[in-house]
Order: C-alpha cells, then structure tokens, then sequence
C-alpha cells in the first residue's frame, strides 16, 4: 500500500501531513535552540495535551507552550524564534529529526509514553474524525497500518526507541500516562522536581484539579479554536483530542489474532529496551 496521498507525504522514511511542510522539515536542522527551551515529546495520542496543560499551570503565565516545532511552514520557526519568554516546544518528532541544536544546548525534554494499544486505538479514532488525515478503511487495516509504522509520525517502536538510545544526551524525563492515571499526585510532583520548580502540596493538588480529563474536556466546549491552540502538529481542533481519556480501550478492539501479532513485534522491538519494564503494557 502506498504511503503517499493529498494529505501525507514521506519524509527521511516517516509518513507527515501536510501541515508540515517538507520546507519546514528540511530546515529544522538549523533551528537555532535556547539553553532554557524545554519540549514535550510524544509519539501522537500519548497525552501531550494533559502533559502540556500541567506545564501551564507549573509555570503560570511566565512561559510560552509554543505550536509543535513540526507544524507549518518556514515562517513558523522565524515566530518561534521571535518569542520573548522561556519556551515550551511540543514535537512528535522522531530523536533522530531533532533540530541538532536542542541536542548541542541539551535542553530539557519530557517525553510521555502510553500503551501502543491504547495509543493504536486512539490514533485510530483520530484517523476517523480528523480532516488532515487520510482515510482508512476500518479497524482491521488500520491495525496491520499501525502496527508496521505506516502512520503519520510512523513506527511507535521506532519512536520510543529512538529517544530511549539517546536518553542520557539530553537527560530526558520519560513519564508513563497509566502512572499518571493511578497517581497524579506523584506524577505533577516528578515533574516539578525535574523541572526545579518549588510547589506546595496544595499547590499541586490545585493542578491536579484543574487537569483532570472532565475538567479539561469541559474547558474546550467553552474556548474558541484557533490555528495554534492544539500541541499537535496534526490537527488545530481541540474537540479532536478528548475521547475517553481511559486505560484499556484496546480490548474493545484487538481480535486474538491482532493481540498475539501485536505481542510478537513488541517483544522482538522491544527486547533490549530498558524502558519496557516502565510501559503500562498489559492494562
Ligand atoms: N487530562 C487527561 N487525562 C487523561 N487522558 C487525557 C487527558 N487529556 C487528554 N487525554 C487523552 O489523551 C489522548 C490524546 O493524546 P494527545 O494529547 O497526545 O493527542 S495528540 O497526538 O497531541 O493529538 C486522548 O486519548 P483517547 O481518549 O484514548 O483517544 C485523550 O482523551
């Protein structure tokens, strides 16, 4: 099946939507990064949006969660670099399309990790709903699609694995979004600690509030969208990214046929992973 259509183009192997141009792509290289930027890294559906609402809140308004690195065209990196205050840069990019200059700067990365089966099922729903994709047929070649990388953002195994071979370059925070589920608390105060910033409790039980899934989900029924106000690269509209916000939709989903194939290729990628131990994998 081929990659390419109106709405993907192959770029260095990995499949992208049009909203980022290969321009962009070409050039990221020379993005020039600050020692203070911070990014939040994700392979898409692993709850960036949760994960960057939580960053609004530890840094209130002295900050800047900027449109993923990824998104648009050339002129997107001229506004980025034109932003006065600390900035927070989502990316669903792949460690090995990094501009270099994050990695010359080691700058502070977060990245959050989800279940590939509830990550595949989420992603899927976004196949369905989202205009900037293409679509699919249905649930049973969309799985063979996702589990063989021929996705936007392609291989979620190639993804982890290539931010987990160059974890110690940028001393990246990994976070797991089941751990986030069973204890938010916790969670808000790894980040803070990795961060450096000084919370009080009742500080962090106030985020934890205001982070939750309802509260969140609510929230967006009231804003206005606008270009810029997702942190995904694949879509701008936020009614796009509050499904269920839950652990274990995949076993709505696989067959036993899917769930064995899906088992075989997780532990032959994942085999040599440290990171395996961590992942939520059997929720
Ligand atoms: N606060 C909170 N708590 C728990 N879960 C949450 C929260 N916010 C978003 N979500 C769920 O995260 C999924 C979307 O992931 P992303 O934000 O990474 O999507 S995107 O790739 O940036 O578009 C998507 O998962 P699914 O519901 O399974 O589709 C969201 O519902």
């Amino acid at each position: 099946m081929s990659l390419q259509s109106d709405l993907i183009h192959v770029f260095n192997g990995i499949p992208f939507t049009t909203r980022s141009s290969a321009e962009l792509l070409r050039s990221l290289d020379e993005f020039q990064a600050r020692h203070d930027d911070l990014l939040l890294v994700s392979y898409p559906k692993s709850g960036t949006h949760w994960l960057a609402e939580i960053m609004k809140h530890l840094y209130s308004s002295k900050v800047s969660i900027t449109s993923p690195i990824e998104f648009g065209n050339v002129s997107k990196l001229e506004e980025l670099s034109n932003i006065p205050t600390k900035r927070i840069i989502p990316t669903h990019l792949n460690f090995n399309m990094l501009p270099a200059d994050f990695k010359a700067k080691k700058c502070k990365a977060i990245y959050i990790i989800r279940n590939p089966k509830d990550t595949a099922v989420s992603l899927f729903h976004y196949y369905r709903d989202n205009p900037n994709l293409p679509t699919i047929e249905g649930w049973g070649t969309y799985f063979d699609m996702f589990l063989h990388g021929e996705v936007v953002c392609g291989s979620w195994f190639d993804h982890i694995l290539s931010w987990e071979e160059h974890r110690n370059e940028m001393g990246t925070l990994f976070l797991y979004y089941e751990a986030m589920k069973k204890d938010i608390f916790q969670s808000v105060k790894k980040i803070s600690h990795y961060l450096g910033i000084n919370i009080t409790d009742n500080e962090v039980h106030e985020i934890c509030k205001k982070t939750s899934f309802s509260e969140m989900k609510n929230n967006v029924e009231k804003e206005n969208t606008d270009p810029n106000n997702t942190v995904c690269s694949l879509t701008s509209n936020k009614k796009l990214i509050f499904r269920k916000g839950t652990v274990g939709d995949w076993k709505q989903y696989f067959s036993n046929k899917q769930n064995r194939l899906f088992d075989e290729m997780y532990n032959t990628k994942m085999d040599s992973s440290n990171l395996a131990k961590h992942i939520h994998y059997d929720n």
